[in-house]
């Protein structure tokens, strides 16, 4: 089967290639990279006025399976990622049961296998049923294909369990993604604290249940040489310590979500718990500071944290309603609308950001339009307008703060190891 993408401008960060070209894949692999590429092909997808991108990867997203699978499921939430043009994603193991030994880890991974649609990569809780108490099976996770470890939806509290953590992770050679918030500091709060917190009346998680945790991880894991990741940075304060990191060599990362470089505090009212996320929306001075760092390359990767909901968990005082909000669909839309239409990112940079080096902190052969690579590829019509509905997405998850928002960019095709599984819009 070949497979032939005609006249589409081929961004690709590793060559640093913006330009017409053709490219066409045989047997999963890309085998031409050219001008007017003249094969004979059992398909051609007519690509002008498109990009055509590596497909791209989301680090953060929650997939729910087992457990809550009314919320999402590893079927649903792939097809999502298909829709949002993502060909590899990894998902995080606050699931009930968590995901903390190689049985669970097996189970997505036989899941994945036989129902997702695009590459599902497992990511293992650090803490047996995270709850923080004793390291969990890392290494038996780690046979049986988990890609990173994590806390997700919670902190690691007690440092020294961290710290052990994160030297096994070293010796491992696998990433840490670290949720980054003081339970205590955060104190049981529903949105960020400060002028809209008080206007409300709704109590607030201050800046500093972040900023302190942020900085307690990257000093635990000076000179470990563990690659330590930072999950939805939200604050000034927290981009500061990481820019300080890494001037002193340190080889953190860290992963912002379109949320937080699109809205503040300002958009939470009481009725709408979609604006309800942690960390939560946080002011003018902590976008503005993130949009910086996504800019000077301190801040290397946008990922989703695509954290489905049922309604029934959402339609509650704001106090109460869950924490979270989807993303996959709205991920390319929003960053090129709000990134590269407004001059923060060029395209290059954003696939940089959403493909590239989520695939380097993975040490994955993918990120990269080359001859020879796996055919992961996304093609995104990036003049498409049209204003974001809730109700279309394929996700069981409706959990967005951005329904009505008009935006521009839109993802045709998805096509994981050379096979379309997003086909002009539509998933196959
Ligand atoms: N981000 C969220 O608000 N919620 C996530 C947990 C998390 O990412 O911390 C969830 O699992 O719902
Ligand atoms: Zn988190
Ligand atoms: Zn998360």
């Amino acid at each position: 089967m070949k497979l032939l993408i005609k006249g589409g401008r081929i961004i690709d960060p590793i060559s640093n290639t913006d330009e017409i070209l053709d490219l066409l894949i045989e047997n999963k692999k890309i085998i031409a990279i050219e001008k007017n590429i003249d094969a004979k092909a059992d398909r051609v997808i007519d690509a002008t006025d498109h990009w055509v991108v590596p497909g791209l990867i989301d680090i953060h997203v929650h997939l729910r399976e087992p457990g809550f699978e009314e919320k999402e499921t590893i079927a649903t939430g792939s097809q999502s990622a298909a829709r949002g043009g993502f060909t590899t994603i990894c998902c995080m193991p606050n699931t009930k049961p968590a995901i903390d030994n190689k049985e669970r880890v097996t189970y997505i991974m036989n899941k994945a296998k036989k129902e997702a649609s695009v590459n599902v990569l497992p990511i293992g809780a650090i803490t047996k049923g995270q709850e923080g108490k004793e390291l969990a099976a890392i290494e038996e996770m780690l046979e049986a294909g988990v890609c990173g470890i994590s806390e997700d939806g919670k902190t690691v509290l007690n440092a020294a369990l961290m710290k052990e953590a994160l030297n096994l992770a070293a010796q491992l050679k696998i990433p840490v993604f670290s949720h980054c918030e003081d339970h205590f500091l955060a104190d049981n709060g529903a949105m960020n604290k400060g002028k809209r917190s008080k206007e409300l009346g709704i109590k607030g998680i201050s800046s500093d249940a972040e900023d302190i945790i942020t900085a307690r991880d990257i000093f635990l894991a000076r000179n470990l040489n563990v690659k330590l990741h930072l999950c939805h940075v939200s604050t000034k304060g927290a981009v500061e310590i990481l820019r300080d990191a890494k001037k002193t060599g340190n080889q953190v990362t860290a992963e912002v979500c379109p949320h937080h470089f699109i809205l503040t505090e300002e958009a939470v009212t009481k009725e709408n718990t979609n604006t309800k996320m942690n960390p939560p929306l946080r002011t003018y001075q902590d976008i503005e500071k993130i949009k910086e760092a996504l800019k000077d390359g301190t801040i290397e990767i946008i990922a989703t944290d695509h954290a489905p909901h049922h309604e029934k968990d959402k339609k509650l005082p704001y106090e109460k309603a869950a924490f979270g909000i989807v993303g996959l669909e709205t991920a390319v839309p929003l960053t090129i609308t709000e990134l590269v239409e407004k001059g923060v990112l060029t395209p290059l940079q954003m696939m940089e950001k959403m493909s590239t080096n989520p695939a380097k902190l993975l040490g994955l052969d993918k990120g990269e339009l080359k001859l020879g690579k796996t055919a992961d590829i996304t093609i995104i019509d990036p003049k498409d307008s049209y204003n974001i509905n809730v109700k279309a997405f394929v996700s069981k998850g409706k959990n967005s703060p951005f329904h009505g928002k008009s935006v521009r960019g839109k993802v045709k095709y998805t096509i994981v190891e050379g096979k379309i599984v997003l086909d002009n819009g539509e998933l196959v």
